[in-house]
């Protein structure tokens, strides 16, 4: 294609949304001239399918749940009158509370006011305000957040040192929708350990998002924390960031969520038109399935220019791969769907992987996402009259061709700027964009079976811990192999499993186990010590 067509067909299938300011330029994924034509049928019913869940259809058919994420920023559209109360109760609350935090009538118990927010919880409870908190945050913020986001001991001390003397005017929000996540109960216990250490009462210091009646709520009730705030089992954790999920960090940080509430809203308006050419949200979903021809056959890469947009990839990364990585499609057939996505930012790519994408192998398209505003304020110049915004627009249009030329696809998103208002639009549009491809591959895009497994399988391996504890305790001094632990404890057919066990033990002081004899598992001794 030439340039000159290129530019005629970047004109003829350019997507506005005049009230976000956003465009989706579709014109390097080389779809023929019949696909928009032929995938009609597809997407008709893909619309309908939209406007049924929107109206509160049991859009979650295994989990038999509603899927409500739309409401929580245009309340008038929930589908009773409760549910509308309850949204709109919950944005007060949170805007009230965190008010309250701010003017200092919600106070800590050892200082004047809280100053620092910490959140604990993983996953869909906390990806979504950290890509908030980071693409909208700056250093005058009315509070400044950190994350307990793991179950990683170091990378708890790591924040909550960082804290040190300040956990005395830290409000910690501990968020989880099913309120019993180990990653999120431990992180919150070593935060409790941490105020306790310093004198604190940790309930005084402490807030709770959770579904009501669960094990956090139960906690954060019995412990007299400060509040709780609702979670609904309609809102799934990867679409909450609209919620009290996202609302109350948001509000805490002091950012601005009419906007951003309001952004999602615009956005959510643009992509109910039932008219695929029009709405960018039913034309990414379209690429996605020309890309891989509705099989995932590529990956998708997600290139921000601007570091605010970071996290936008690893935010992606749970909403598309947690949403459309399935097994089974809606009728119970084993179609091992999904797309992967990875990325971090421009430039800053072009200098790592950005080589492979250009020439190796080609199993991807990639999303550019453009913003046109460089700073607030004006630019140095660097360079003759060119600023350093000029060289980030010259690198995203110079790998756009590169990438062109040797025949590798791309779209490019354009947003005018990264305010609330932006960020809560692209969020808008990525989570429809999910819900109209998982329609068009018929798979269920708000479940996570999956998942699960990964957690039992967890559970086991602490519980075969248990055991082997109490043998390697009974049997003390007596050093062991791996293999014949194992065995005594009845889980010989488990015998890595228990060395990688024994390994992390001795490697740690905490249980008393050492580890004697050879480096090779099976010359390995080990004892209580
Ligand atoms: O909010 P929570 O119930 O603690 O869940 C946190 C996360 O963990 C689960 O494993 C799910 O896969 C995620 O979708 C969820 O967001």
């Amino acid at each position: 294609m030439t340039e000159r067509e290129l530019w005629e067909r970047y004109q003829r299938h350019l997507c506005v949304v005049p009230s976000v300011g956003l465009t989706l330029d579709i014109s390097r994924m080389n779809f023929g001239a019949d696909f928009l034509d032929g995938m009609r049928p597809r997407m008709d019913a893909a619309f309908q399918a939209m406007d049924a869940l929107e109206k509160g259809a049991i859009a979650n058919p295994d989990e038999k749940r509603r899927v409500g994420h739309y409401w929580l920023r245009a309340p008038e559209l929930a589908p009773e009158a409760e549910l509308k109360t309850a949204i709109t109760d919950m944005q007060a609350q949170v805007a009230a509370f965190a008010k309250d935090v701010h003017a200092g009538k919600v106070k800590p118990a050892k200082a004047a006011k809280f100053t620092q927010v910490l959140i604990v919880g993983i996953g869909g409870s906390a990806l979504g305000p950290q890509l908030v908190a980071d693409a909208l945050g700056s250093g005058r913020d009315a509070m400044q957040v950190h994350f307990l986001d793991n179950t990683d001991p170091d990378g708890m001390d790591r924040v909550l040192n960082g804290l040190g003397e300040r956990l005395a005017e830290t409000l910690t929000v501990v968020i989880s929708k099913s309120g019993g996540t180990k990653e999120t109960r431990n992180g919150m216990l070593e935060a409790e350990a941490a105020y306790t250490q310093r004198g604190l009462d940790f309930g005084a210091h402490a807030v709770a998002v959770t579904g009501d009646g669960s094990e956090l709520d139960n906690y954060a009730k019995g412990h007299k924390w400060l509040r709780t705030f609702p979670m609904w089992d309609w809102v799934g954790g990867r679409t909450s960031v609209m919620s009290a999920v996202g609302l109350l960090p948001a509000w805490l940080q002091g950012l601005d969520v009419d906007g951003f509430l309001a952004g999602a809203k615009a956005m959510d308006a643009a992509t109910r038109v039932h008219d695929a050419a029009a709405n960018p949200a039913a034309l990414l979903a379209l690429m996605w399935f020309h890309a891989g021809g509705g099989k995932g056959q590529k990956d998708m890469v997600i290139l921000p220019y601007k570091d605010r947009l970071m996290l936008m990839s690893k935010y992606l990364q749970q909403l598309v791969m947690e949403s459309l990585g399935k097994e089974l499609s809606l009728d119970g057939k084993v179609v091992n769907q999904g797309i992967a996505v990875y990325g971090n930012k421009g430039s800053t790519d072009q200098h790592a992987y950005v080589q492979q994408l250009r020439e190796g192998v080609n199993n991807f398209f990639a999303t550019f996402v453009e913003v046109l505003k460089d700073r607030d304020g004006r630019s140095l110049a660097v360079e003759g009259e060119n600023t350093s915004g000029d060289y980030l627009l010259g690198f995203l249009l110079g790998t756009r061709r590169a990438l062109f030329e040797k025949g590798r696809e791309s779209m490019t998103l354009t947003v005018p700027d990264v305010s609330a208002r932006t960020v809560g639009a692209l969020i808008a549009l990525y989570e429809r964009a999910v819900g109209f491809y998982a329609s068009l591959v018929n798979i269920n895009a708000y479940h996570q079976p999956g998942v699960e497994a990964g957690k039992k399988a967890a559970g086991r391996v602490l519980e075969l811990q248990g055991k082997l504890l109490a043998k390697l305790k009974s049997a003390k001094a007596e050093a062991r192999s791996a293999d014949q632990l194992a065995q005594d404890i009845g889980a010989a057919d488990e015998a890595e499993t228990v060395f990688k066990l024994l390994e992390h033990l001795s490697a740690n002081g905490d249980h008393g186990v050492k580890r004697s004899g050879g480096a090779r598992p099976a010359e390995a001794r080990f004892q209580s010590a």
